[in-house]
């Protein structure tokens, strides 16, 4: 399966692990993004390291990734805003890191992904842990 991605798509290790460097370097330097990130990730190595495992599971079905997405994603101060902006430089990386059919490929993984999670932040923020005071 995962040599049959790779030839359909251009993408391997290598690949994934320089579209994933240059994706945080961008949004680091970006105004909306690199704030949330920057309070929350001090130490860039094992993140970076995560993601290209992430990726690796995701676009080649390698399964190195064992994380939980949703609850690192459910406390962060995000809206529909931030997700466009995030996909929006991931696009942007993948069309100048991939072939066409490996940047086609990464990108309907990532807006699947972000669609899910953008409405299991949604619904988070709709809930609160504690219930209402009524008195
Ligand atoms: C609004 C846009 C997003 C923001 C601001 C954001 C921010 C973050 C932050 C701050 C972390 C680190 C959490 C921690 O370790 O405490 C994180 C982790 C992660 N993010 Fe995002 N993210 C966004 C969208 C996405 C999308 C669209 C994807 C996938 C396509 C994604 C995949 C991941 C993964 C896999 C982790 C690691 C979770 C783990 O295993 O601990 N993120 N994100």
């Amino acid at each position: 399966m995962t040599a049959a991605l790779m030839a359909e798509t251009g993408l391997d290790e290598a690949v994934l692990r320089k579209l994933v460097h240059r994706f945080y370097s961008r949004v680091r330097a970006d105004q909306m993004l690199g704030p949330i990130f920057a309070t929350r990730i001090t130490d860039w190595t094992p993140h970076l390291e995560r993601m290209v495992a992430f990726w690796s599971s995701v676009a080649l079905m390698t399964g190195q990734y064992h994380g939980r997405p949703v609850p690192a994603h459910t406390p962060l101060p995000i809206d529909a805003a931030h997700f466009d902006r995030w996909l929006a430089l991931f696009r942007a990386t993948a069309e100048e890191t991939c072939t066409p059919a490996g940047a086609a490929h990464v990108m309907e993984r990532a807006e699947r992904i972000a669609h899910s999670l953008h409405i299991a932040v949604v619904s988070a923020q709709g809930c609160p842990a504690a219930p209402p005071k009524l008195f």
